[in-house]
This record gives structure tokens, C-alpha cells and sequence, in this order.
């Protein structure tokens, strides 16, 4: 497997620009988290990558392979999207055997268990399923198809909670097996922070994190106490996010804290989640005291 690269990567519908100049990698074998805010492009971009959508400018490449119109190339992605492209005639069963002319070696023996736990029969019409039925179904297609780069954009529409677990555990399931690299994007930040090793987060049409989970993770502090010990405490720092209740206040932190900064005896130092850190990197003015 080799890197896939998207390199000044521009998206324009008329004059409005969706996607700014973009520039990232994907590497072989992990897994990844698309993070941004209701149309920040997310869905744009995964199309681009798989060549559905045409780029305004830039390249994307798998090793030094431009993708654009090379069959081999674009061979080696498969997109789960949320729009449907199946007939009323198409069952789960062809959907898998669609898969398998495409991409050759899919896994129907794993497909078949996980259509049995998602309690799904292999001869029902896909588009006579229920929203989170055919989620179910499309991923049963995505997680056993032969591709190197499976790219799943919006992967628990409409499914319930046992179901969404029973994703996240294939996902794991499936990487291992075979590690390759997979895309979430999905708004249910909470549920994958376990799951997703590096994100990348889009907003205002431009990439502002890239980064491991870990790493971000990191520099996440919730500095809370006194109002001012905590801003003596925080001050020269990177603050994205401040509440108050009562004397007490919590300063939500993304920077590194040295160790010369001496912390005050009433200040407690907590880290928080992805999910908050998400919003408060994406919420611009709105959330701010
Ligand atoms: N064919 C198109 N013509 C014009 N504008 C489009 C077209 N497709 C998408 N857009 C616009 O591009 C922007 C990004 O849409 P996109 O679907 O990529 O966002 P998203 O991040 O996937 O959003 P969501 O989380 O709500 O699914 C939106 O403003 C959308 O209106």
C-alpha cells in the first residue's frame, strides 16, 4: 500500500469556494477520523478523492500515481456515500457480487455474518430497507470489499445504538484482519475518539487540525478554579473556550503547558474530549463567553 496524497486541493461550485487549498496525506493502514461542522465539505472532499467529483485545481496521487481517470488507481478506494446509487431491482445479495465484479476477492463469508448480526436477509430489495437498514447494508458491503482505502462518509446514519456498536467492533474486526486504511466521517465525535487513530478537521474550507488523536489530546486542558488564579494561571496561553458558574471558572485550553508555569493551590487541571474540542475549535464566535 502506498501514501495517497491530496495535494492544494481546491473546490469551487460557481463562484463559491467549498474546499480552500488543500493539502494532506492519508498513509497505509490507519484509521482516521473526517471531522467539520454541517457543510463544511466534508462529503465534497470524499467525492474528489474517489474521482466522482472533479477537482477546481490540484492533484491527488497514490504513491506518485495521479488518480484522475486511472481505473488502477481509483481501484484501490471504494466510498460508502449517503447518496444511494442502487435500482429498485437490486438486492443486498447482488450489491455484494457488485462489489466482488469491481473489486475481485470480496469476502462474502464475513458479508454473510454480518448480515446475520445485523439481522438482514441477502435477498431483500435494498431500497425497500429502512434508513438504518440499508446503512447496515452498506457497510456490510464497505467493510468486506477489496480495496485499500475505504472511505465511509457518514457510516451510522439512522442506526441505532447496538448497531452502531456492532460497526465500531467489525471496524476493529476488519482493520485487524486485514489493516488498511479506513475514513470516518461522522458527527458522533464521542463514539469514535477510541476508534480513530489520527483526524483530520475541515473548517472554514480550509484543513485547521491534522493530527494524531493522541497528540491532540495532549495539549486539551480544562484549567478551572478561581477566577483569578485561573487567568494568571492560563494567561499567555491558547484559550478557545471559557464558562463561569458562581466564583468558579473553567479555562478549556489547547497549547502545551510548560512546567515553569507554577500552578495555584486552588487550580485544578482536568484534560477534555474530542468532541469538545472539536466544537470549540469549529464554534468560532458563538460559544465564547
Ligand atoms: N453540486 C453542488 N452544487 C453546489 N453546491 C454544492 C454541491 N454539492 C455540495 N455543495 C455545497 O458544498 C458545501 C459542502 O457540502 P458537503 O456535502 O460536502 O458538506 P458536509 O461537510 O459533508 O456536510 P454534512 O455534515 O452536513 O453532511 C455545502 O455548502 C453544499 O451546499
Amino acid at each position: 500500500m502506498e501514501k495517497l496524497t491530496v495535494n492544494k486541493l481546491t473546490k469551487k461550485y460557481g463562484q463559491k469556494v467549498i474546499l480552500d487549498n488543500l493539502s494532506f496525506q492519508l498513509a497505509p493502514a490507519k484509521i482516521y477520523g473526517l471531522l467539520g461542522r454541517n457543510g463544511a465539505g466534508k462529503s465534497t472532499l470524499l467525492n474528489l478523492i474517489t474521482n466522482r467529483v472533479l477537482s477546481t485545481s490540484g492533484e491527488i496521487k497514490i504513491g506518485s500515481h495521479n488518480i484522475n481517470d486511472d481505473d488502477h488507481e481509483l481501484g484501490k478506494m471504494y466510498l460508502m456515500s449517503e447518496v444511494d446509487m442502487y435500482t429498485k431491482r437490486t438486492t443486498i445479495k447482488r450489491m455484494m457480487e457488485l462489489a466482488d465484479e469491481a473489486y475481485e476477492h470480496f469476502d462474502f463469508k464475513n458479508a454473510e455474518q454480518m448480515l446475520t448480526d445485523f439481522k438482514l436477509d441477502q435477498n431483500e430489495i435494498f431500497t425497500n430497507l429502512s434508513t438504518g437498514q440499508r446503512t447496515a447494508a452498506k457497510l456490510v458491503v464497505a467493510l468486506n470489499v477489496n480495496a485499500d482505502y475505504i472511505l465511509l462518509d457518514e457510516p451510522v446514519l439512522g442506526l441505532d445504538a447496538n448497531h452502531r456498536e456492532l460497526f465500531y467492533k467489525e471496524l476493529i474486526k476488519a482493520f485487524q484482519n486485514k489493516p488498511r486504511t479506513f475514513v470516518l466521517s461522522t458527527h458522533l465525535i464521542e463514539e469514535i475518539q477510541q476508534l480513530v487513530e489520527h483526524v483530520i478537521i475541515i473548517n472554514d474550507h480550509q484543513i485547521i487540525e491534522d493530527a494524531d488523536v493522541e497528540s491532540l489530546l495532549k495539549k486539551a486542558y480544562a484549567i478551572s478554579g478561581p477566577a483569578k488564579d485561573v487567568d494568571t494561571y492560563t494567561d499567555g496561553l491558547n484559550v478557545l473556550y471559557t464558562e463561569t458558574m458562581g466564583s468558579i471558572k473553567t479555562t478549556y485550553v489547547f497549547d502545551g503547558l510548560d512546567e515553569q508555569r507554577v500552578i495555584p493551590d486552588r487550580v485544578k487541571i482536568d484534560h477534555y474530549d474530542l468532541q469538545h474540542l472539536f466544537i470549540y475549535l469549529t464554534n468560532g464566535d458563538e460559544q465564547h463567553d
